[in-house]
């Protein structure tokens, strides 16, 4: 189904506070870095227009969300959502989360992050953008499918980055996958059991009453429930690996 025509942000509006490129970034992700304090950190992958990013930083002012989507025009477009809000607690990456979230000299660059012990999760020599643990959130909603199976690997939700978003996350901390593609979902369930044990079982996450026609949790999930196709949502809570 292609996507509706975006409109730009308009010129007058300065995006500089919520709209960063990578070359922006500190060289550690985190709250403190990023927004100057110590509240928890959520990060969304793919934001799209950023419609959750925009109405989850407004519910909830006491923690920080760090969207990254790849497509500049979205990520400028989810941006300008937050500008004319002038929301504290939220940003916009245009950017790739693949190489934030990886660890080694070989991904992510040796001139980025200090060099540390083999990360316990991948056993790479961990050069971190993302610290382990200090994550409060990922959320991942309704990602390309990348249907062609030659394809699959360029899904944001593939092995290695299933045991990044893993690694990053506290214990406690929360994984959120939802897609109205059922073998996407069906797939990425049984990977996460197989890769990320500890991420425990598939939470089902139910459905809201929406209330308004932007009353939704993304766009995506507006469209799909407009077109009555089914959203499978889950989320997953992370567990103490010693327990
Ligand atoms: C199908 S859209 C969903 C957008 C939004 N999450 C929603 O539910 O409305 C998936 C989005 O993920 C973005 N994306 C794909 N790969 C990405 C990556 N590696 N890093 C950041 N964004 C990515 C795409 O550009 C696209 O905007």
């Amino acid at each position: 189904m292609p996507r509706a025509a975006l409109r730009k942000p308009h010129p007058d509006l300065d995006l500089s506070a919520w709209l960063k490129t990578p070359e922006d970034l500190p060289p550690i992700i985190s709250s403190q870095s990023l927004f100057g304090n110590d509240l928890p950190l959520e990060i969304e992958v793919g934001s799209g227009k950023g419609l959750f990013i925009q109405t989850e930083s407004d519910r909830r002012p006491e923690h920080n969300f760090f969207g990254i989507e790849i497509a500049r025009k979205y990520a400028a477009h989810a941006a300008a959502r937050l500008a004319k809000r002038n929301r504290t607690n939220a940003k916009m990456l245009a950017g790739d989360a693949t190489p934030l979230f990886a660890t080694g000299a070989g991904e992510t660059g040796s001139q980025v992050g200090e060099p540390a012990a083999a990360d316990e999760h991948t056993g790479q020599p961990a050069v971190t953008r993302i610290e382990s643990g200090s994550l409060e959130a990922v959320h991942v909603y309704f990602p390309d499918p990348w249907w062609k199976k030659r394809h699959r690997k360029r899904r944001v939700l593939s092995d290695a980055n299933i045991r990044q978003f893993s690694r990053c996350l506290r214990t406690g901390g929360r994984l959120h996958f939802w897609t109205d593609v059922l073998d996407y979902f069906e797939l990425t369930v049984e990977l996460i059991a197989e890769i990320a044990p500890e991420l425990g079982v598939p939470l089902p996450e139910t459905q809201r009453e929406s209330t308004h026609d932007l009353d939704y949790h993304t766009h995506f999930e507006r469209r799909s429930r407009k077109f009555g196709i089914p959203v499978y949502r889950v989320c997953y809570i992370k567990r103490d690996r010693n327990r």
